[in-house]
């Protein structure tokens, strides 16, 4: 055995050695340009980091300005300078002309038996005939004069339509996106393509192009490791056949009707591009192709380059003013542009240039190092929860971030003004929220707040139904004698327990789900003496929600369910749903009895009255309840926690309750006469914000700090970094309420070093409900009892660590020992 061992301790350290041997002669006798050392298996993969054009450009100024690489088992050559691209692209054009194409379209190409322009691998004689046509029926100088009024008609369409919406918010990536879609397709069959007015459709059709480019970059790993070739491990394979057929659908019907005109002898005498292909013999799947080849090229292209133009005109007031007055000048006052006037556009042929040389550069943010396949996984899965290492990671890589988890792109904000541009100025691209693959499980049209993907029309139905149901100031005030009630019975329940060690997370959890549960359906949802179980069952819930899915990450995994998460999740709503199913079917039997004419419609009331089905109801309550409990009694925890560990603190606001509460029980109407509770909530928000990330997606690619944020990218900020950012706060770790006395800071979402409820469109509904009821529970607590820590320990010892589910939670539950105070103040 002990030999076996020796044998393979000595295989390790040979092998790299031999490895090292072999490369170093390689490389000596195989006179390859220089470039960074590659590793085994995985060559040079490491050293592009950054986005690749950047990381090749930084390596270019240490290896010089033709490299070699190899990733996995392919050589690669790169140029960055003009020497070596005058080589590639002039002296050895003919050699150079060849294209790789990636893996992924192998099977499309093998299906379909396609011909191609810019996917050809080499300059074969298909290619050839592909490019005369192209160039003789596109692009020649005739054809692009002749085509002038094509585009002016197009263009003219798209001014029309921004004439009819003044006034209204439009999306000038889309319309252009229609506009030039249409002057493509009509050039290619003589049709418009997309309803400039169609947005839906206009989604769909970008939806399939933007895919196509997607899967084209995606990196696969058949492309750099041979044995892996035709296995289509990542599913990216199967994925472009589903992408293609659906992008085929759109021009099957117009391949056909041209092909039945031409068999009925109706010949047009303005031949198009598909004419020519029909003429040159092309059959319908390599005519699809062609057509998916040239919209993707020719109008993903320049509608991002009129959007990108825009937006640096609309962010650079004073180029946007030259661009006007050259405009009036040569053209006057409210003329339409022609195609013949732009010779006489100087400034405008240089803005145009200018957007182009930018978007050259157009880069994601900075951050750590990827690795191969799983990005940056492991530097979320070290010792700190997810918050931490990223507060860490800011401090390296700056206040905006990007890292890769999995196939994910993740951006990260940690300042202050990075928050401001993704939850302010960018708010209405930043709406979505990332929804684990284990929700899925639960039906396509869930009833959702916290998990709608975008900002949808039931997202938006029912935030106006919470909003006026649940935490409107006239029904905040209402509810207050019921809020004081359910505070009533925990203190109650706490007078038994006085002497023993109590759960304050647990306890409160069920005096808080009550009091949501009062306003969602007017009923009790947990037993305050012990009702373990229905706790358990939505704690259940919570946890394979905010446990990470490595489909969610990996979409290879996404038919599969790995780690079980998807069964679990079906198991619980099977012992949850019933639990609502009871709730619902009394007050529907009510409701047909007459029994609740005379009370006072709930939450349940206008869900049931807007015709919501049963599973989408089950679903809100099941979300509400995890919502509005969770976040409360996390709340309540870190409050009553930080109160303990500072003494001083907690006497404080002793005095403050002594002197301003006339009775034993604090009101909900005393509250506004504490100021220095309300400081103690500010600032344990602060140091603790119960959710500590906030998590949105990009429903469109947008720039933010003069970076690219691509569509769909997950896009987090971090609260728990910017509550404690040395720059904005003066002692950022001390816990110190007096900082927000006789400060206007607020936690409203206007202020973004301090948006512990988020800010923007998806800021927290709850924010009015949880800030009267967070410090009405804990000035109760502070006010009936005197807290001490278990076991003698002393207030400085108690730990405050911290663990991050769905919330950011006290790692270790706080466990206290209420005591009467010296003066019993009971009822
Ligand atoms: C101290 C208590 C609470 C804190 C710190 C808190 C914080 C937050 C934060 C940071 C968000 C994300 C905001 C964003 O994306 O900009 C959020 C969302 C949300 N919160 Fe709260 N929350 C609290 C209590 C509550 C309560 C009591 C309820 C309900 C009864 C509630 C319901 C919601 C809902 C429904 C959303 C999702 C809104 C949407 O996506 O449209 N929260 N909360």
């Amino acid at each position: 055995m002990e030999q076996m061992n020796l044998f393979f301790l000595n295989l390790l350290l040979v092998l790299p050695v031999f490895y090292f041997v072999l490369e170093y002669t390689r490389r000596k006798f195989s006179n390859y340009p220089p470039g960074p050392y590659p590793l085994p298996i995985l060559g040079n993969f490491l050293n592009l980091h950054k986005p690749g054009h950047i990381s090749l450009a930084n390596l270019a100024k240490v290896h010089g300005p033709l490299m070699s690489l190899r990733l996995g088992a392919k050589l690669l050559i790169v140029g960055s300078n003009q020497a070596a691209a005058t080589e590639i692209l002039k002296v050895n054009d003919r050699v150079m002309c060849g294209r790789r194409i990636p893996q992924t379209f192998e099977a499309v190409g093998k299906t379909f038996d396609l011909v191609s322009i810019l996917a050809a691998n080499k300059c074969n004689e298909s290619w050839k005939m592909m490019r005369t046509i192209f160039k003789t029926e596109l692009v020649s100088a005739e054809a692009t004069e002749n085509k002038s009024v094509l585009r002016e008609e197009k263009v003219k369409v798209l001014i029309d339509f921004l004439s009819n919406n003044k006034g209204n918010v439009v999306n000038i990536g889309e319309v252009v996106f229609s506009t030039s879609a249409n002057f493509v397709s009509n050039l290619l069959f003589s049709k418009d393509f997309i309803s400039i007015q169609d947005e839906g459709k206009v989604g769909a059709a970008k939806e399939h192009i933007r895919e196509m480019e997607r899967l084209a970059s995606c990196f696969n790993l058949e492309d750099y490791y041979p044995i892996f070739k035709g296995l289509d491990v990542q599913g990216l394979g199967k994925k472009a056949l589903k992408c293609i057929e659906s992008l085929n659908a759109c021009w099957d019907v117009i391949i056909d009707e041209r092909e039945t005109s031409i068999k009925n002898g109706v010949i047009s005498k303005d031949k198009d591009f598909l004419d020519a292909l029909l003429a040159n013999g092309l059959n319908k799947d390599q005519i699809n192709w062609i057509f998916g080849e040239v919209l993707i090229t020719g109008v993903d292209t320049s509608s991002g380059a009129v959007e990108w133009a825009m937006a640096e005109l609309i962010k650079n007031p004073e180029a946007m003013l030259k661009l006007r007055e050259e405009l009036t000048k040569e053209l006057g006052e409210g003329t339409t542009v022609k195609d013949s006037d732009l010779p006489r556009l100087p400034f405008l042929n240089a803005c145009v240039k200018e957007t182009l040389r930018k978007l050259k550069f157009c880069s994601y943010p900075p951050g750590p190092y990827p690795l191969p396949i799983i990005g940056n996984i492991l530097h979320l899965s070290s010792n700190d929860t997810a918050h931490v290492a990223l507060a860490n990671l800011a401090k390296i890589h700056g206040p905006i971030m990007s890292l890769k988890l999995g196939e994910r792109l993740l951006i990260v904000g940690s300042s202050h003004e990075v928050a401001t541009e993704i939850l302010k100025i960018h708010d209405r691209v930043m709406c979505g929220r990332p929804v684990p693959k284990t929700l899925e499980v639960l039906g396509e049209n869930l009833l959702t707040l916290v998990g709608a993907k975008s900002c949808t029309e039931n997202w938006k139905i029912l935030r106006g139904i919470f909003k006026t149901e649940l935490v409107a100031s006239e029904v905040i005030n209402s509810n207050a004698t019921m809020r004081e009630e359910k505070v009533k019975e925990l203190i109650d329940l706490l007078m038994e327990k006085v002497g023993k060690v109590v759960h304050i997370h647990d306890l409160v959890y069920t005096t808080a789900a009550n009091i949501v549960s009062r306003l969602l359906f007017s009923q009790d949802f947990i037993n305050i003496e012990d009702e373990r179980k229905k706790i358990n069952l939505v704690k259940e819930v919570e946890k394979l929600a905010s446990t990470p899915n490595v489909a969610d990450y990996f979409p290879i995994f996404s038919g599969l369910d790995v780690q079980g998460l998807r069964r679990n999740t079906l198991k619980c709503r099977e012992n949850l749903y019933p639990l609502w199913d009871a709730v619902v079917d009394g007050r529907k039997e009510s409701i047909k009895s007459g029994g609740d004419s005379c009370k006072n419609k709930d939450f349940l009331d206008v869900l049931l009255a807007n015709g919501f089905s049963r599973n989408q109801i089950n679903w809100i309550l099941t979300e509400m309840t995890i919502t509005g409990a969770n976040t409360t009694s996390a709340a309540v925890e870190w409050m009553m926690a930080e109160l303990i560990k500072n003494p001083e603190a907690m006497n404080k606001l002793g005095e403050e309750l002594a002197k301003e509460i006339s009775g034993n029980i604090v009101r909900d109407s005393d509250l506004p006469r504490l100021p220095y509770l309300n400081a103690c909530l500010k600032e344990s928000l602060r140091l603790h914000p119960t959710v500590g990330l906030v998590l949105r997606t990009a429903t469109e690619t947008c720039e933010v700090m003069n970076y690219t944020i691509p569509k769909d990218s997950e896009v987090w900020v971090n609260q728990w970094a910017l509550g404690r950012d040395p720059t904005k706060w003066e002692d950022p770790l001390v816990f110190n309420p007096s900082r927000f006395l006789g400060s206007n800071l607020s936690y409203m979402g206007n202020n973004f070093e301090y948006i512990p409820f988020g800010s923007g469109k998806r800021m927290c509904p709850g924010l009015p409900l949880a800030t009267r009821t967070v410090p009405l529970i804990v000035a109760s607590l502070v006010h009936s009892f005197e807290w001490y820590l278990p076991d003698d320990t002393s207030p400085h010892e108690l730990d405050m660590e911290e663990k991050l589910g769905l919330i950011l939670q006290k790692s270790n539950p706080l466990l206290l020992i209420p005591k009467l105070k010296a003066l019993e103040i009971r009822i």
